[in-house]
Protein backbone atom coordinates (compact mmCIF):
# COMPACT_ATOMS: atom_id res chain seq x y z
CA UNK A 1 0.00 0.00 0.00
CA UNK A 2 1.34 3.36 -0.99
CA UNK A 3 2.32 5.57 2.18
CA UNK A 4 -0.44 8.28 2.20
CA UNK A 5 -0.73 12.16 3.19
CA UNK A 6 2.23 13.43 5.55
CA UNK A 7 4.11 10.58 5.26
CA UNK A 8 4.26 10.26 1.43
CA UNK A 9 7.47 11.31 -0.53
CA UNK A 10 7.76 14.34 -1.50
CA UNK A 11 8.03 14.85 -5.03
CA UNK A 12 9.45 18.03 -7.41
CA UNK A 13 11.91 18.85 -4.29
CA UNK A 14 9.76 19.02 -1.50
CA UNK A 15 8.33 22.74 -0.46
CA UNK A 16 11.56 23.99 -1.79
CA UNK A 17 11.12 22.92 -5.20
CA UNK A 18 7.78 23.66 -4.79
CA UNK A 19 8.32 27.33 -3.95
CA UNK A 20 10.80 27.74 -6.65
CA UNK A 21 8.59 26.31 -9.71
CA UNK A 22 5.57 28.75 -8.50
CA UNK A 23 8.01 31.17 -9.46
CA UNK A 24 10.10 30.25 -11.95
CA UNK A 25 7.39 28.67 -14.42
CA UNK A 26 5.38 32.06 -14.89
CA UNK A 27 8.75 34.19 -14.88
CA UNK A 28 9.82 31.10 -17.81
CA UNK A 29 6.45 31.71 -19.33
CA UNK A 30 7.06 35.63 -20.02
CA UNK A 31 10.48 35.33 -20.96
CA UNK A 32 9.49 33.30 -23.46
CA UNK A 33 6.71 35.38 -24.46
CA UNK A 34 8.84 38.66 -24.93
CA UNK A 35 11.82 36.52 -26.60
CA UNK A 36 10.12 35.58 -29.00
CA UNK A 37 9.10 39.08 -30.42
CA UNK A 38 12.63 40.37 -29.90
CA UNK A 39 15.26 40.43 -32.65
CA UNK A 40 17.87 38.33 -31.18
CA UNK A 41 15.29 35.51 -30.13
CA UNK A 42 17.39 34.16 -27.41
CA UNK A 43 16.29 31.80 -25.35
CA UNK A 44 19.24 31.56 -22.95
CA UNK A 45 20.21 35.38 -22.73
CA UNK A 46 18.25 37.82 -20.94
CA UNK A 47 15.09 39.39 -21.99
CA UNK A 48 14.96 42.30 -23.75
CA UNK A 49 13.38 44.48 -21.26
CA UNK A 50 11.28 44.26 -18.08
CA UNK A 51 7.89 44.91 -18.78
CA UNK A 52 5.77 47.42 -16.84
CA UNK A 53 2.84 46.70 -14.92
CA UNK A 54 1.09 48.85 -17.29
CA UNK A 55 2.28 46.63 -20.36
CA UNK A 56 1.23 43.43 -18.16
CA UNK A 57 -2.24 44.36 -16.46
CA UNK A 58 -5.07 45.55 -18.59
CA UNK A 59 -9.00 44.30 -17.29
CA UNK A 60 -9.86 44.22 -20.98
CA UNK A 61 -7.65 41.01 -20.49
CA UNK A 62 -8.57 39.32 -18.10
CA UNK A 63 -12.27 40.12 -18.88
CA UNK A 64 -11.16 38.36 -22.24
CA UNK A 65 -10.15 35.32 -20.59
CA UNK A 66 -12.76 35.15 -17.93
CA UNK A 67 -15.19 35.17 -21.08
CA UNK A 68 -13.04 32.42 -22.54
CA UNK A 69 -13.68 30.42 -19.57
CA UNK A 70 -16.91 31.03 -19.41
CA UNK A 71 -17.58 29.71 -23.11
CA UNK A 72 -15.53 26.92 -22.34
CA UNK A 73 -17.98 26.49 -19.71
CA UNK A 74 -20.63 26.36 -21.08
CA UNK A 75 -20.11 24.03 -23.96
CA UNK A 76 -18.72 21.60 -21.08
CA UNK A 77 -22.24 21.80 -20.22
CA UNK A 78 -24.03 20.99 -23.22
CA UNK A 79 -25.57 17.44 -23.83
CA UNK A 80 -22.42 15.60 -24.39
CA UNK A 81 -22.60 11.99 -27.02
CA UNK A 82 -21.45 9.41 -24.09
CA UNK A 83 -20.66 9.88 -20.35
CA UNK A 84 -17.69 7.66 -19.73
CA UNK A 85 -17.19 6.49 -16.33
CA UNK A 86 -13.42 7.41 -14.84
CA UNK A 87 -10.98 4.58 -12.84
CA UNK A 88 -12.83 3.38 -9.37
CA UNK A 89 -12.21 5.43 -6.42
CA UNK A 90 -10.62 4.67 -3.06
CA UNK A 91 -14.24 4.47 -1.80
CA UNK A 92 -15.04 2.27 -4.65
CA UNK A 93 -16.76 4.50 -6.57
CA UNK A 94 -16.49 5.66 -10.41
CA UNK A 95 -17.22 9.63 -11.59
CA UNK A 96 -18.69 10.13 -14.33
CA UNK A 97 -17.42 12.76 -16.89
CA UNK A 98 -18.91 14.48 -20.35
CA UNK A 99 -17.32 12.83 -24.00
CA UNK A 100 -17.99 16.31 -25.97
CA UNK A 101 -14.65 17.75 -26.01
CA UNK A 102 -14.38 17.60 -29.89
CA UNK A 103 -17.94 18.89 -29.88
CA UNK A 104 -17.01 21.62 -28.22
CA UNK A 105 -13.53 22.48 -30.77
CA UNK A 106 -16.29 22.03 -33.47
CA UNK A 107 -18.65 24.54 -31.90
CA UNK A 108 -15.35 27.21 -30.92
CA UNK A 109 -14.20 26.98 -34.31
CA UNK A 110 -17.67 27.79 -35.55
CA UNK A 111 -18.30 30.33 -33.47
CA UNK A 112 -14.79 32.04 -34.22
CA UNK A 113 -15.94 31.76 -37.64
CA UNK A 114 -18.94 33.50 -37.54
CA UNK A 115 -16.87 36.30 -34.99
CA UNK A 116 -14.13 36.73 -37.72
CA UNK A 117 -16.75 37.22 -40.74
CA UNK A 118 -18.58 39.36 -38.75
CA UNK A 119 -15.47 41.55 -38.14
CA UNK A 120 -13.79 39.85 -35.00
CA UNK A 121 -10.36 41.44 -35.21
CA UNK A 122 -8.59 38.03 -34.16
CA UNK A 123 -5.12 38.89 -35.48
CA UNK A 124 -4.63 41.73 -32.91
CA UNK A 125 -4.65 38.73 -30.57
CA UNK A 126 -0.78 38.55 -30.81
CA UNK A 127 -0.75 41.89 -29.62
CA UNK A 128 -2.46 40.86 -26.34
CA UNK A 129 -0.54 37.70 -25.53
CA UNK A 130 1.30 39.23 -22.49
CA UNK A 131 -1.54 41.14 -21.08
CA UNK A 132 -3.58 37.59 -21.88
CA UNK A 133 -0.76 35.75 -20.54
CA UNK A 134 -0.33 37.41 -17.07
CA UNK A 135 -4.45 37.86 -17.03
CA UNK A 136 -4.47 33.38 -17.03
CA UNK A 137 -1.74 33.34 -14.41
CA UNK A 138 -3.49 35.14 -12.17
CA UNK A 139 -6.68 33.39 -12.67
CA UNK A 140 -5.01 30.07 -12.27
CA UNK A 141 -3.53 31.45 -8.77
CA UNK A 142 -6.57 32.10 -7.51
CA UNK A 143 -8.16 29.80 -8.52
CA UNK A 144 -5.32 27.40 -6.84
CA UNK A 145 -6.19 29.39 -3.39
CA UNK A 146 -9.87 28.52 -3.75
CA UNK A 147 -9.37 24.67 -4.95
CA UNK A 148 -7.20 24.95 -1.61
CA UNK A 149 -9.71 26.30 0.39
CA UNK A 150 -12.21 23.75 -0.52
CA UNK A 151 -9.77 20.62 -0.50
CA UNK A 152 -10.14 22.08 3.70
CA UNK A 153 -13.66 20.59 4.06
CA UNK A 154 -12.82 17.86 1.51
CA UNK A 155 -13.16 14.34 2.74
CA UNK A 156 -10.05 12.61 3.34
CA UNK A 157 -11.17 9.70 0.92
CA UNK A 158 -11.29 12.74 -1.53
CA UNK A 159 -7.71 13.48 -1.28
CA UNK A 160 -4.97 12.73 -3.64
CA UNK A 161 -2.03 10.47 -2.52
CA UNK A 162 0.11 13.27 -2.87
CA UNK A 163 -0.24 17.41 -2.10
CA UNK A 164 -1.63 16.61 1.65
CA UNK A 165 2.02 17.11 3.04
CA UNK A 166 0.70 19.61 5.63
CA UNK A 167 3.26 21.96 4.03
CA UNK A 168 0.57 25.11 2.73
CA UNK A 169 3.45 26.03 -0.34
CA UNK A 170 4.06 22.39 -1.55
CA UNK A 171 0.28 21.78 -0.84
CA UNK A 172 -0.97 24.69 -3.10
CA UNK A 173 1.80 23.68 -5.51
CA UNK A 174 0.65 19.84 -5.76
CA UNK A 175 -3.29 20.17 -5.20
CA UNK A 176 -4.55 18.82 -2.30
CA UNK A 177 -8.09 17.32 -4.00
CA UNK A 178 -7.95 14.39 -6.32
CA UNK A 179 -10.94 15.74 -8.33
CA UNK A 180 -12.56 18.69 -7.17
CA UNK A 181 -16.12 18.77 -8.53
CA UNK A 182 -19.39 21.25 -7.85
CA UNK A 183 -22.12 18.86 -8.50
CA UNK A 184 -21.19 17.15 -11.82
CA UNK A 185 -18.82 19.65 -13.05
CA UNK A 186 -15.32 18.32 -12.75
CA UNK A 187 -12.53 21.19 -12.84
CA UNK A 188 -9.60 19.33 -13.47
CA UNK A 189 -10.94 17.31 -16.36
CA UNK A 190 -12.55 20.34 -17.61
CA UNK A 191 -9.52 22.25 -17.82
CA UNK A 192 -7.23 19.46 -18.69
CA UNK A 193 -8.33 19.49 -22.17
CA UNK A 194 -10.43 22.41 -22.98
CA UNK A 195 -9.56 26.11 -22.22
CA UNK A 196 -5.99 25.90 -22.62
CA UNK A 197 -5.67 23.37 -25.57
CA UNK A 198 -8.32 25.41 -27.76
CA UNK A 199 -6.94 28.34 -27.02
CA UNK A 200 -3.16 27.18 -27.67
CA UNK A 201 -4.83 26.72 -31.30
CA UNK A 202 -6.60 29.83 -31.40
CA UNK A 203 -3.68 31.66 -30.87
CA UNK A 204 -2.01 29.59 -33.38
CA UNK A 205 -5.05 31.03 -35.61
CA UNK A 206 -4.16 34.41 -34.89
CA UNK A 207 -0.66 34.27 -35.38
CA UNK A 208 -1.23 32.80 -38.59
CA UNK A 209 -3.76 35.10 -39.72
CA UNK A 210 -1.39 38.26 -38.59
CA UNK A 211 1.12 36.60 -40.49
CA UNK A 212 -1.19 36.63 -43.57
CA UNK A 213 -1.57 40.42 -43.17
CA UNK A 214 1.87 41.88 -42.67
CA UNK A 215 3.26 39.61 -45.57
CA UNK A 216 0.19 38.52 -47.82
CA UNK A 217 -0.22 35.21 -46.70
CA UNK A 218 0.93 32.70 -44.05
CA UNK A 219 4.53 31.25 -45.15
CA UNK A 220 4.45 27.41 -45.03
CA UNK A 221 6.12 26.77 -42.11
CA UNK A 222 3.48 28.64 -40.27
CA UNK A 223 1.06 26.46 -42.31
CA UNK A 224 2.51 23.47 -40.79
CA UNK A 225 3.14 24.15 -37.14
CA UNK A 226 -0.82 25.69 -37.13
CA UNK A 227 -1.69 21.94 -39.35
CA UNK A 228 0.23 19.41 -37.04
CA UNK A 229 -0.77 20.81 -33.58
CA UNK A 230 -4.22 20.85 -35.00
CA UNK A 231 -4.03 17.64 -35.66
CA UNK A 232 -2.21 17.43 -31.81
CA UNK A 233 -5.08 18.82 -29.81
CA UNK A 234 -8.30 17.72 -32.23
CA UNK A 235 -6.95 14.19 -31.33
CA UNK A 236 -6.73 14.21 -27.53
CA UNK A 237 -10.01 15.93 -27.77
CA UNK A 238 -11.98 12.98 -30.29
CA UNK A 239 -9.72 10.36 -27.92
CA UNK A 240 -11.10 12.50 -24.72
CA UNK A 241 -11.64 9.01 -23.20
CA UNK A 242 -8.08 8.34 -22.80
CA UNK A 243 -7.58 11.05 -20.33
CA UNK A 244 -9.14 9.35 -17.49
CA UNK A 245 -6.33 7.22 -17.74
CA UNK A 246 -3.35 9.77 -17.35
CA UNK A 247 -1.45 10.18 -14.14
CA UNK A 248 -3.12 13.66 -14.24
CA UNK A 249 -6.16 12.35 -13.80
CA UNK A 250 -5.85 8.96 -11.86
CA UNK A 251 -3.16 10.11 -9.59
CA UNK A 252 -2.52 13.93 -9.01
CA UNK A 253 -4.17 16.19 -6.98
CA UNK A 254 -5.48 19.96 -8.44
CA UNK A 255 -3.28 22.73 -7.60
CA UNK A 256 -0.96 25.45 -9.16
CA UNK A 257 0.84 22.83 -10.97
CA UNK A 258 -2.13 21.82 -13.65
CA UNK A 259 -4.31 24.77 -13.35
CA UNK A 260 -1.40 27.08 -14.38
CA UNK A 261 -0.11 24.50 -16.55
CA UNK A 262 -3.33 23.88 -18.39
CA UNK A 263 -4.72 27.43 -18.40
CA UNK A 264 -1.49 29.51 -18.86
CA UNK A 265 1.43 28.07 -19.63
CA UNK A 266 -0.19 25.15 -22.42
CA UNK A 267 -1.38 27.99 -24.60
CA UNK A 268 1.06 30.64 -23.82
CA UNK A 269 4.22 28.41 -24.51
CA UNK A 270 2.86 25.61 -26.49
CA UNK A 271 2.59 28.54 -29.19
CA UNK A 272 5.78 29.27 -29.01
CA UNK A 273 7.09 28.46 -32.36
CA UNK A 274 3.96 29.77 -34.40
CA UNK A 275 5.32 33.29 -32.15
CA UNK A 276 8.61 32.91 -33.33
CA UNK A 277 7.52 32.69 -37.33
CA UNK A 278 5.44 35.75 -36.98
CA UNK A 279 8.90 37.95 -36.03
CA UNK A 280 11.29 35.89 -37.62
CA UNK A 281 10.01 34.28 -40.83
CA UNK A 282 11.69 31.01 -42.21
CA UNK A 283 12.06 29.92 -45.68
CA UNK A 284 11.05 26.49 -46.04
CA UNK A 285 11.10 24.56 -49.51
CA UNK A 286 8.48 21.83 -50.45
CA UNK A 287 11.26 18.83 -50.02
CA UNK A 288 11.68 19.48 -46.44
CA UNK A 289 8.49 20.65 -45.72
CA UNK A 290 7.60 16.96 -47.04
CA UNK A 291 10.01 15.24 -44.25
CA UNK A 292 9.03 17.43 -42.08
CA UNK A 293 5.69 15.91 -41.90
CA UNK A 294 6.54 12.40 -42.48
CA UNK A 295 8.58 12.54 -39.27
CA UNK A 296 5.04 14.67 -37.81
CA UNK A 297 3.10 11.72 -38.97
CA UNK A 298 5.94 8.93 -37.64
CA UNK A 299 5.24 10.51 -34.27
CA UNK A 300 1.71 10.94 -34.35
CA UNK A 301 1.66 6.91 -35.81
CA UNK A 302 3.73 5.51 -32.91
CA UNK A 303 2.08 8.10 -30.07
CA UNK A 304 -1.76 7.67 -31.27
CA UNK A 305 -1.27 3.15 -31.74
CA UNK A 306 0.52 2.89 -28.34
CA UNK A 307 -1.93 5.35 -26.37
CA UNK A 308 -5.01 3.46 -28.37
CA UNK A 309 -3.43 0.12 -27.51
CA UNK A 310 -2.76 0.58 -23.95
CA UNK A 311 -6.80 2.08 -23.83
CA UNK A 312 -8.25 -0.63 -26.02
CA UNK A 313 -6.32 -3.18 -23.70
CA UNK A 314 -7.91 -1.39 -20.32
CA UNK A 315 -10.68 -1.33 -21.43
CA UNK A 316 -11.55 -4.65 -22.73
CA UNK A 317 -8.52 -6.96 -22.51
CA UNK A 318 -10.49 -9.40 -25.01
CA UNK A 319 -11.26 -7.10 -27.76
CA UNK A 320 -9.87 -8.52 -30.93
CA UNK A 321 -7.70 -6.04 -31.41
CA UNK A 322 -5.22 -6.83 -28.19
CA UNK A 323 -6.35 -10.18 -27.56
CA UNK A 324 -3.47 -12.15 -28.82
CA UNK A 325 -0.84 -9.77 -27.36
CA UNK A 326 1.07 -11.35 -24.97
CA UNK A 327 0.59 -10.15 -21.24
CA UNK A 328 2.32 -10.66 -17.77
CA UNK A 329 -0.16 -10.85 -14.72
CA UNK A 330 0.33 -8.89 -11.40
CA UNK A 331 -0.98 -9.45 -8.47
CA UNK A 332 -3.80 -6.76 -8.63
CA UNK A 333 -5.20 -8.46 -11.30
CA UNK A 334 -4.55 -6.44 -14.04
CA UNK A 335 -2.06 -7.83 -16.57
CA UNK A 336 0.75 -6.06 -18.36
CA UNK A 337 1.20 -5.72 -21.85
CA UNK A 338 4.53 -7.23 -22.73
CA UNK A 339 4.21 -7.09 -27.01
CA UNK A 340 2.95 -5.11 -29.14
CA UNK A 341 4.11 -1.27 -28.86
CA UNK A 342 4.62 -1.66 -25.33
CA UNK A 343 7.06 -4.77 -25.48
CA UNK A 344 9.12 -2.17 -27.67
CA UNK A 345 10.36 0.56 -24.70
CA UNK A 346 8.06 1.12 -21.64
CA UNK A 347 6.75 4.16 -22.68
CA UNK A 348 6.19 4.41 -26.51
CA UNK A 349 3.70 7.10 -26.48
CA UNK A 350 6.31 9.28 -25.03
CA UNK A 351 8.33 8.25 -28.04
CA UNK A 352 5.91 9.11 -30.87
CA UNK A 353 5.00 12.51 -28.77
CA UNK A 354 8.57 13.25 -28.62
CA UNK A 355 9.15 12.66 -32.47
CA UNK A 356 6.18 14.51 -32.78
CA UNK A 357 7.81 17.78 -30.88
CA UNK A 358 10.82 17.81 -33.53
CA UNK A 359 8.57 18.16 -36.40
CA UNK A 360 6.95 20.82 -34.41
CA UNK A 361 10.33 22.92 -34.18
CA UNK A 362 11.97 21.98 -37.61
CA UNK A 363 9.56 24.34 -39.69
CA UNK A 364 11.16 26.88 -37.67
CA UNK A 365 14.65 25.91 -38.98
CA UNK A 366 18.29 25.78 -37.18
CA UNK A 367 19.29 28.93 -36.76
CA UNK A 368 17.70 29.78 -33.25
CA UNK A 369 17.60 27.51 -30.26
CA UNK A 370 14.31 29.32 -28.81
CA UNK A 371 11.76 27.26 -31.37
CA UNK A 372 12.92 23.79 -29.48
CA UNK A 373 12.34 25.23 -25.91
CA UNK A 374 9.00 23.20 -26.06
CA UNK A 375 11.55 20.25 -27.70
CA UNK A 376 14.09 20.25 -24.73
CA UNK A 377 10.91 20.92 -22.02
CA UNK A 378 9.20 18.26 -22.84
CA UNK A 379 12.18 16.06 -22.78
CA UNK A 380 12.94 16.81 -19.41
CA UNK A 381 9.61 16.42 -18.64
CA UNK A 382 8.45 13.14 -19.77
CA UNK A 383 12.23 11.71 -18.46
CA UNK A 384 10.91 12.89 -14.92
CA UNK A 385 7.57 11.77 -15.71
CA UNK A 386 8.42 8.63 -16.61
CA UNK A 387 10.22 8.21 -13.28
CA UNK A 388 7.19 9.39 -11.15
CA UNK A 389 5.05 6.95 -13.23
CA UNK A 390 7.98 3.86 -12.51
CA UNK A 391 7.85 4.58 -8.94
CA UNK A 392 3.82 4.34 -8.90
CA UNK A 393 3.97 1.06 -10.96
CA UNK A 394 6.11 -0.48 -8.89
CA UNK A 395 4.24 0.31 -5.88
CA UNK A 396 1.39 -1.20 -7.50
CA UNK A 397 2.80 -4.02 -9.58
CA UNK A 398 5.80 -4.79 -7.26
CA UNK A 399 7.70 -8.19 -8.66
CA UNK A 400 5.02 -8.34 -11.70
CA UNK A 401 6.72 -4.65 -12.77
CA UNK A 402 10.52 -5.89 -12.23
CA UNK A 403 9.47 -9.07 -14.42
CA UNK A 404 8.02 -6.33 -16.88
CA UNK A 405 11.49 -3.96 -16.81
CA UNK A 406 13.31 -7.11 -17.46
CA UNK A 407 11.48 -7.68 -20.51
CA UNK A 408 11.55 -4.76 -21.74
CA UNK A 409 14.16 -2.94 -20.49
CA UNK A 410 14.66 0.39 -22.04
CA UNK A 411 12.36 3.24 -21.14
CA UNK A 412 11.36 5.75 -23.75
CA UNK A 413 14.09 5.51 -26.49
CA UNK A 414 14.82 2.04 -27.65
CA UNK A 415 18.88 0.78 -27.23
CA UNK A 416 19.36 4.08 -25.96
CA UNK A 417 16.97 4.97 -22.54
N1 LIG B 1 1.91 17.42 -24.51
C1 LIG B 1 2.13 17.41 -23.22
O1 LIG B 1 2.45 18.41 -22.62
C2 LIG B 1 2.04 16.14 -22.47
C3 LIG B 1 1.65 14.98 -23.09
N2 LIG B 1 1.60 13.80 -22.39
C4 LIG B 1 1.15 12.61 -23.09
O2 LIG B 1 0.07 12.08 -22.38
C5 LIG B 1 -0.04 10.69 -22.62
C6 LIG B 1 -0.35 9.97 -21.32
O3 LIG B 1 0.80 9.99 -20.48
P1 LIG B 1 0.89 9.47 -18.96
O4 LIG B 1 -0.38 9.66 -18.27
O5 LIG B 1 2.13 10.07 -18.41
O6 LIG B 1 1.25 7.96 -19.04
P2 LIG B 1 0.77 6.68 -19.80
O7 LIG B 1 -0.38 6.88 -20.71
O8 LIG B 1 1.99 6.08 -20.39
O9 LIG B 1 0.24 5.79 -18.63
C7 LIG B 1 1.06 5.14 -17.71
C8 LIG B 1 0.24 4.03 -17.12
O10 LIG B 1 -0.01 3.03 -18.12
C9 LIG B 1 -0.15 1.76 -17.51
N3 LIG B 1 0.87 0.91 -18.11
C10 LIG B 1 2.19 1.08 -18.13
N4 LIG B 1 2.80 0.09 -18.79
C11 LIG B 1 1.82 -0.74 -19.20
C12 LIG B 1 1.82 -1.95 -19.92
N5 LIG B 1 2.93 -2.53 -20.35
N6 LIG B 1 0.64 -2.54 -20.18
C13 LIG B 1 -0.52 -1.97 -19.75
N7 LIG B 1 -0.58 -0.82 -19.04
C14 LIG B 1 0.59 -0.21 -18.78
C15 LIG B 1 0.10 1.98 -16.03
O11 LIG B 1 -1.14 2.25 -15.39
P3 LIG B 1 -2.25 1.13 -15.07
O12 LIG B 1 -1.55 -0.18 -15.07
O13 LIG B 1 -2.81 1.53 -13.75
O14 LIG B 1 -3.27 1.21 -16.17
C16 LIG B 1 0.90 3.26 -16.01
O15 LIG B 1 0.76 3.94 -14.78
C17 LIG B 1 1.28 10.28 -23.27
O16 LIG B 1 1.07 10.04 -24.65
C18 LIG B 1 2.18 11.49 -23.11
O17 LIG B 1 3.09 11.56 -24.16
C19 LIG B 1 1.93 13.74 -21.06
C20 LIG B 1 2.34 14.87 -20.42
C21 LIG B 1 2.41 16.16 -21.05
C1 LIG C 1 3.67 23.79 -15.91
C2 LIG C 1 4.46 22.58 -15.60
C3 LIG C 1 5.77 22.53 -16.28
C4 LIG C 1 3.77 21.27 -15.67
C5 LIG C 1 2.42 21.29 -16.28
C6 LIG C 1 2.24 20.10 -17.10
C7 LIG C 1 0.99 20.21 -17.96
C8 LIG C 1 1.14 21.36 -18.91
C9 LIG C 1 0.83 18.88 -18.69
C10 LIG C 1 0.69 17.70 -17.72
C11 LIG C 1 0.05 16.65 -18.51
C12 LIG C 1 -0.54 17.20 -19.61
C13 LIG C 1 -1.21 16.53 -20.66
C14 LIG C 1 -1.57 17.20 -21.80
C15 LIG C 1 -1.29 18.66 -21.94
C16 LIG C 1 -0.22 19.16 -21.01
C17 LIG C 1 -0.40 18.70 -19.60
C18 LIG C 1 -1.65 19.32 -18.99
C19 LIG C 1 -2.42 16.54 -22.88
C20 LIG C 1 -3.84 17.02 -22.58
C21 LIG C 1 -1.99 17.01 -24.28
C22 LIG C 1 -2.76 16.28 -25.37
C23 LIG C 1 -2.50 14.78 -25.30
O1 LIG C 1 -3.13 14.07 -26.36
C24 LIG C 1 -2.94 14.19 -23.95
C25 LIG C 1 -2.48 12.72 -23.92
C26 LIG C 1 -4.46 14.17 -23.83
C27 LIG C 1 -2.23 15.00 -22.82
C28 LIG C 1 -2.52 14.51 -21.41
C29 LIG C 1 -1.46 15.06 -20.48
Amino acid sequence: MAPQGSQAELEFGGPLGAAALLLLLPATMFHLLLVARSGPARLLGPPPYLPELEELWSPWALLLCLTWLGLQAALYLLPARKVAEGQELKDKSRLRYPINGFQALVLTALLVGLGVSAGLPLSALPEMLLPLAFAATLTAFIFSLLLYLKALVAPASALAPGGNSGNPIYDFFLGRELNPRICSFDFKYFCELRPGLIGWVLINLALLMQEAELRGSPSLAMWLVNGFQLLYVGDALWHEEAVLTTMDIIHDGFGFMLAFGDLAWVPFTYSLQAQFLLYHPEPLGLPLASVICLINAVGYYIFRGANSQKNTFRKNPSDPRVADLETISTATGRRLLVSGWWGMVRHPNYLGDLIMALAWSLPCGVSHLLPYFYLLYFTALLVHREARDEQQCLQKYGLAWRAYCRRVPYRIVPYIY
